[in-house]
């Protein structure tokens, strides 16, 4: 364990499958940061990152977006002044991934060399 954010996301299709409440339990300790939340009665990951102005939110937002187009793996982004919300879920089974995760690690990684 500890290593999510290293690994490469796998290709999804509808056929892909979600994780498990059990793997949740094992996943989320290495994400503790993110709240796994329920919209639409689909699970998602979700974290807040503050930023001191809008500049450096927008600057972080572009950094997911980069990763996100190397690993085919898109989050939810909200960038307002001093704050970005990043929301991950895998929309082809409507919940949670173990790409999800994957991408949430990768996330805490470039916010922490962002500082
Ligand atoms: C074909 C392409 O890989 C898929 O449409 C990908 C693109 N990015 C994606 N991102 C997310 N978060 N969920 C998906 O199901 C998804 N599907």
């Amino acid at each position: 364990m500890g290593n999510l954010k290293q690994q490469k996301c796998d290709a999804c299709t509808g056929d892909s499958p979600a994780v498990t409440e059990e793997e949740i339990s094992k996943l989320h300790p290495e994400i503790s940061e993110w709240s796994v939340k329920e919209e639409n009665g689909e699970k998602r990951l979700e974290r807040v990152f503050k930023f001191s102005d809008f500049k450096s939110a927008l600057n972080f937002t572009n950094k997911i977006g980069e990763e996100a187009e190397n690993q085919e793996h898109h989050p939810a982004l909200l960038t307002e002044y001093g704050k970005v919300t990043v929301t991950w879920w895998t929309h082809a089974i409507q919940g949670l991934h173990r790409n999800d995760f994957i991408m949430a690690a990768k996330t805490d990684e470039i916010a922490a060399k962002s500082k």
